[in-house]
């Protein structure tokens, strides 16, 4: 049997991929560096099994193709990658394609595309989101490449993809690496989510003295209202968790240092570059950061006073509340980055669409990206995103909410980085006059770099004479 695509690496996503792709009736080949992970895949995929094309060798497996064929990597996305490309491209034709769609860094799928386009040969960013059950069952996808290669496996994509109302939760954002560079920064967004909600957990537990199941329950009750999403479904679920050996709470045997595979500090560094200041996803990489410094943490711990004993943290609305606001100001950050991306890169990113194939299958799914689509198709080209029509209301009804909730852990010495850094920047955009004017006369007047006055074209500088 010939099959229509390769899934090359059957770890968690690319076994629960080719799953999906068998049960929407596609064939598939299967291999595998370690050839001995492929025979029990295919015993464990029942029915599907008959849909499923095992090989063992880079050979057999493109042989198997029916061409033009379709090789889909789902592997570690450096130089893993890089050395199976320089592998599998002798054995493929012209018309061929590529698709790389595990967690890439945009800069290298861009380098990719380019290197194989001279062969002839499609290269693919797909950014999956959705865990290993939305590869299974339905993730989100983000396409990057040509018109012709989404043509041809748009099909194949919408077929596989979830589905919101019945929209299929896939989109051809760009050329190139346009679909990893969304997929990058809805690990961004997805960093700020998490840290936010940990920072929630974090004021319950050490400062009005919650037992994780009672935060759980919080949680399933907020998965309810506005902040439904699955991020908040997932926290709830792991807070009531308990070890079946001691009967605690699962959560509280953890070790408090989150790692990272860097889809974070892409966000970052992209961002940066291009001017842009995410401060949510900044403070989630940071803190992740710093509680990877544990030995330093414990050290410190005991030797530096606490903050004040006698603060009250804010009541259950406040803190939902709160974490809205956070979590809208931390989406629109994300999606600020995303604009400023699609000027630079000339993507033409649709931030509605990119919000709308958002609402299922992925992780940072919620309830507030239909409510984000739909506003970012409301807001005039090139006005701030804050002001979108209807979050603008919503904001304004629960920043005072965020306010309460950063007062409270920054008068107790309890860490908000990222709620923090979400208020700071709805705080520091709605200064129509900020406080720079001081940093460019202290620029003057030490480096003589100048500055606009407000009255006078320019440009100017100081009568500064002395240090006082
Ligand atoms: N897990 C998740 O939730 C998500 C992961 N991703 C991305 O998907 C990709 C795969 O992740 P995941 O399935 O979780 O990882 P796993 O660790 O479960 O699987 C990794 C796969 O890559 C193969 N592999 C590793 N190194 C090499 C190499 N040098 N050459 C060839 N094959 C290699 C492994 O083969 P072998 O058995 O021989 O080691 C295995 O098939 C990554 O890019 C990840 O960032 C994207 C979205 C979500
Ligand atoms: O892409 C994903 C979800 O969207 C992966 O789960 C990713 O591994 C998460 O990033 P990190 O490991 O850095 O927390």
């Amino acid at each position: 049997m010939q099959a229509d695509i390769g899934v090359y690496g059957l770890g968690t996503m690319g076994g629960a991929l080719s799953l999906n792709l068998a049960e929407k009736g596609f064939r598939v080949a299967v291999s595998n560096r370690e050839a001995d992970w492929i025979a029990p895949f295919v015993a464990g995929a029942g029915p599907l099994a008959e849909r499923i094309v095992p090989r063992e060798g880079l050979e057999a497996f493109i042989a198997a193709l029916t061409p033009p064929r379709v090789v889909l990597f789902m592997i570690p996305s450096g130089t893993p990658l890089d050395e199976m490309i320089a592998q599998v491209t002798p054995l493929l034709s012209p018309g061929d394609t590529i698709i790389d769609a595990g967690n890439a860094d945009f800069n290298d799928t861009e380098r990719r595309a380019r290197a194989l386009a001279e062969k002839s040969l499609h290269f693919v960013g797909l950014g999956i989101s959705g865990g290993e059950e939305g590869a299974r069952h339905g993730p989100s996808m983000m396409f990057g490449g040509s018109a012709e290669s989404w043509d041809r496996l748009r099909p194949m994509a919408e077929a596989i993809a979830a589905r919101y109302r019945g929209d299929p939760c896939v989109a051809h954002l760009g050329p190139g690496g346009a679909g990893h560079f969304v997929k990058t920064v809805h690990n961004g967004i997805e960093y700020a989510d998490m840290q936010m909600i940990a920072e929630i957990y974090g004021l319950l537990r050490d400062g009005a003295g919650w037992e994780a199941g009672r935060i759980g329950a919080l949680f399933s009750g907020w998965n309810a209202g506005p902040l439904r999403s699955f991020l908040i479904e997932v926290t709830a679920a792991v807070l009531k968790a308990r070890d079946a050996g001691t009967g605690a709470p699962v959560v509280d045997a953890i070790r408090d240092r989150a790692a990272q595979k860097g889809t974070g500090r892409w966000t970052m560094i992209e961002a940066l570059k291009l001017g842009q200041a995410p401060s949510t996803i900044a403070a989630a990489v940071d803190a992740r950061v710093w509680s990877s410094q544990h030995a330093a943490r414990t050290a410190v711990a005991g030797a530096i006073p606490a903050g004040a004993r006698d603060v009250a943290i804010p009541a259950s609305p406040a803190l939902e509340e709160g974490l809205r606001a956070a979590r809208i100001l931390a989406h629109l950050q994300g999606f600020e980055l995303l604009r400023a991306a699609s000027g630079a890169f000339g993507w033409a990113l649709d931030l509605p669409r990119i919000a709308e194939i958002w609402r299922a299958g992925c992780i940072i799914r919620s309830a507030l990206l239909d409510e984000l689509a739909e506003a970012l198709r409301a807001v005039p080209e090139g006005a701030p995103l804050l002001l979108g029509p209807g979050l603008d209301v919503t904001l304004a009804r629960t920043v005072p909410a965020l306010r309460a909730v950063v007062g409270a852990g920054v008068a107790g010495g309890w860490p908000v980085p990222a709620l923090a850094a979400a208020l700071a920047w709805y705080d520091s955009m709605r200064q129509a006059r900020g406080s720079a004017n001081l940093i460019q006369a202290q620029r003057d007047f030490f480096g003589h770099h100048g500055f606009e006055r407000i009255d006078a074209p320019g440009p100017h500088h100081g009568p500064w004479t002395a240090k006082d």
